[in-house]
């Protein structure tokens, strides 16, 4: 991230962008598309992210270009995070952990998206397998979609928290996410009062008990090599305003790494980046899909869009 600026650019092939860019909606119009996207970006950028579905839907082929574009990015130099949020029983998901994060597997990438809606021990596996073999994973927390609120900032029973490495605020009603509302209100410095009585009652959000529980990981892993950030990072959209504040959650204390969807399409930019990660910010992995993508399908305008959201999110999270 040093190097190239703290950018991730997503490589979502929607039917129309393959489309617009003269290209068939088919697995040979899908292997051009990441061909282009990797000539403009590979070792260029911090990170690539494929989203699985978009090769998933043109079938065994479409994997197979998955699998291609797995390789082509790491041996460009450039961390593949394979996007496919996988999350399911302990037992399947040492399947996905096999699939996704085992050394040989043609689609292990260097990390991967996980949903931790089965219960975060459910992805020991997972866990188990990055950290043997030097990945890292993205556990869903506090998702960039408005509809993610509703089940990720609800309280949890008291009995089920983890034990907690810190005390937060108090989490607050939910309010509409609102990228500008988040950074207005966080810029005039607004910080809930803690509430421990009503904590204690209603108990950690969902987000926070995800965070509590990868930053336990984290302060182990970090225990026990050094280093700054742990190999258990967090999904934190870049468009969920205060949420993270509201709900208590100290991101820096994660340790882990933070990527940040969001930015271009779902309408963050610098200001929401800057404003949502505050003291954690040096820990955030920015990422743009389709805004970066729309100046294609020229190489060199692919190359440009990247650099110009690279320097971006660069100045948003110095
Ligand atoms: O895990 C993700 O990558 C992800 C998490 C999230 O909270 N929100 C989110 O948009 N994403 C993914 O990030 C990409 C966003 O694409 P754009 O909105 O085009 O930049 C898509 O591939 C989403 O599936």
């Amino acid at each position: 991230m040093d190097l190239y600026g703290p950018l991730c650019v997503g490589l979502d092939p929607h039917p129309g962008l393959l489309v617009a860019w003269g290209l068939t909606d088919d697995a040979a119009g899908l292997r051009e598309f990441a061909r282009r996207v990797l000539d403009a970006v590979g070792g260029r950028v911090a990170a690539i992210k494929p989203q699985s579905a978009l090769f998933e839907r043109h079938g065994s082929a479409g994997v197979a270009v998955l699998e291609e574009i797995v390789a082509a990015g790491r041996e460009a130099g450039t961390l593949v995070i394979v996007d496919a949020k996988r999350g399911d029983i302990g037992s399947t998901m040492a399947a996905y952990a096999d699939a996704y994060l085992r050394d040989g597997s043609p689609l292990a990438g260097d990390a991967l998206t996980v949903s931790p809606f089965l219960g975060f021990g459910s992805l020991a596996p997972a866990i188990d397998t990055a950290l043997a073999t030097g990945r890292g994973l993205f556990v869903l927390a506090l998702t960039s979609n408005p509809e993610g609120a509703s089940v990720q900032h609800a309280l949890t029973p008291p009995a089920l928290h983890p034990p907690a490495t810190q005390t937060p605020p108090a989490p607050t009603p939910p309010a509409p996410q609102s990228p500008s509302a988040g950074v207005s209100s966080l810029q005039a410095g607004s910080q809930e009062p803690i509430d421990r009585t009503r904590r204690a009652a209603q108990g950690r959000s969902v987000a926070g008990v995800i965070a509590d529980a990868a930053g336990v990981l984290n302060a182990a892993e970090l225990g026990a090599r050094g280093g700054t950030l742990g190999s258990i990072g967090l999904v934190v959209g870049a468009t969920i305003g205060d949420a993270a504040v509201r709900l208590g959650i100290d991101l820096a204390a994660v340790r882990g790494p933070l990527l940040a969807p969001g930015v271009g399409a779902q309408g963050a930019g610098p200001d929401e980046l800057a404003a949502v990660f505050g003291s954690a910010r040096r820990a955030v992995l920015a990422s743009s899909s389709r805004a970066v993508l729309a100046a294609g399908p020229d190489v060199a305008n692919l190359r440009a869009a990247a650099r110009r959201a690279a320097d971006d999110a660069s100045a948003a999270l110095r």
